[in-house]
């Protein structure tokens, strides 16, 4: 093994920042030291880095398909600068796109930029629950379509079957990569590949229901050019670059101690943060509720939060997490977009409020929450740290004085999470 400071191995660009953080804090498990950018770092702080892998954070799930490929061309161009020998598209381990793509036109435009033919299609993460079998989509027990991701308000998942999605947002030919090979070794997913491509195949979504299925197909693909999937996927690539003797001798999930004081933010109204937040709730915790009409109405909904948890010696919640029934309410009285922008504002605000009253470690839940509250409070770059729950690392900020965060995926983590999570961020052992 090495030791000296590294040139980035891996190169991944995410497009959405939860989404991002999890593909982080999976290459960290596997030993590679890494970090995550706010978009393409900046001339400062791309000085200052030293990672095994960076992972660059877009917010390109939802916008039009142009724009996705154009900012995630500019973050390859970034990315190969760096010397990275191979690229990772990352995004939803549920397949989140719209009717107009983005992950078959993203794809293809990052292989044709790396002159590259063929690539994996495979957001399996068995760990969350998402399997992918006969090209066929599972969340936990159910097929996608069927999850309650036909119901998403921005990317509705309809058809469980990828093949038939991916194919439907690309050019090139979408085949499969089936589970009987995947099953049958590395030399065999080797084989069916070289078989695919001389097919003509381009994309492949490829079956995986378990660790071992992800880490075979990572080492099977150690010398294609680009990989896309879910964070699952990259489960094998550090030992490839162990093995090639790439990989420096250090701790990869060190990360400085933060000390300040602690907040809950919960801007996610999944199922998941449901549960986390009433398991908060009946522990006899501190929460206050922003109500979104009340924040229309043009009550001072901030600095009643501000003031809650500044009466409060103890970390408090910050929560606008309803029931799905009242964000229907919600939704319909505002418009969504607008109800959204109003909470994820109100959650930017009340962080930078909190950062200036001393808080400086932020717990965070749901994506965009997350996206609004890390670009409240100016952050550039993220050294991930040690995970707190599958798919979600403790991390700290940096340049400048250090945050430390976790930003939760609103469907991630179990009921005690946000408890779970401070005692993470205060460096106490689970
Ligand atoms: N009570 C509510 N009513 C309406 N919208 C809400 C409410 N609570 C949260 N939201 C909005 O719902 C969206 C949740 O998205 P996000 O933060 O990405 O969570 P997730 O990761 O669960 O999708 C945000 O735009 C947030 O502002
Ligand atoms: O792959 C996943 O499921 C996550 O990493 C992810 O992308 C989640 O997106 P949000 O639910 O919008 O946070």
């Amino acid at each position: 093994m090495l030791n000296a400071p590294a040139r980035p191995l891996l190169g991944c660009i995410a497009d959405d920042f939860t989404g991002a953080t999890d593909l982080a804090n999976m290459l960290v498990r596997g030993g590679m030291r890494t970090v995550q950018s706010i978009g393409i770092p900046t001339a400062e702080v791309a000085g200052q880095l030293d990672a095994d892998a960076i992972v660059i954070a877009l917010k390109s799930r939802t916008v039009p398909a142009p724009d996705a490929v154009k900012e995630s061309l500019e973050a390859l161009r970034w990315l190969r600068e760096r010397g990275c020998e191979q690229i990772f598209f990352k995004y939803c381990s549920t397949f989140d796109s719209t009717a107009a793509g983005n992950i078959g036109p993203v794809s293809e435009a990052l292989l044709e930029a790396l002159d590259s033919d063929f690539t994996l299609a495979c957001p399996a993460f068995p760990e969350n629950g998402r399997a992918v079998f006969r090209g066929h989509l599972f969340v936990q027990d159910q097929l996608l379509s069927e999850s309650g991701m036909q119901h998403h308000p921005l990317t509705p998942m309809t058809d469980a079957n990828l093949v038939r999605v991916l194919q439907s947002q690309s050019q090139g030919k979408v085949g499969l990569l089936r589970y009987d090979s995947v099953t049958q070794g590395v030399e065999r997913i080797r084989a069916r590949i070289t078989q695919l491509r001389a097919e003509g195949v381009r994309l492949a979504v490829a079956d995986a229901v378990s660790d071992a299925d992800l880490h075979r197909l990572g080492e099977a693909c150690a010398g294609l050019a680009l990989l896309t999937g879910g964070s699952g996927l990259a489960l094998g690539l550090p030992d490839n670059f162990r093995r090639a003797g790439k990989l420096r001798d250090l701790d990869a999930a060190r990360v400085a101690a933060v000390e300040g004081g602690e907040v809950v933010l919960a801007g996610s109204a999944s199922q998941a943060t449901n549960g986390q937040v009433a398991t908060w709730l009946q522990a006899g915790r501190p929460a206050f509720r922003i109500d979104p009409l009340a924040l229309a109405a043009g009550q001072p909904v901030i600095e009643q939060a501000l003031a809650f948890a500044g009466d409060h010696a103890e970390p408090v919640l910050i929560y606008a997490t309803s029931s799905p029934d009242e964000v229907k309410t919600v939704q319909r009285e505002l418009g969504t977009e607008r109800a959204g922008n109003m909470v994820e504002q109100a959650m930017g605000r009340i962080a930078s409020g909190l950062h200036q009253a001393g808080v400086r470690r932020f717990v965070v839940a749901g994506g965009e929450t997350s996206g609004a509250v890390v670009q409240a409070l100016g952050i550039q770059l993220l050294q991930i740290g040690a995970q707190i729950d599958p798919g979600v690392p403790a991390c700290v900020s940096t340049p400048g004085e250090p945050m430390a965060l976790a930003l939760k995926s609103g469907n991630f983590g179990g009921p005690d999470f946000f408890a779970k999570a401070l005692k993470h961020l205060a460096g106490v052992p689970a």
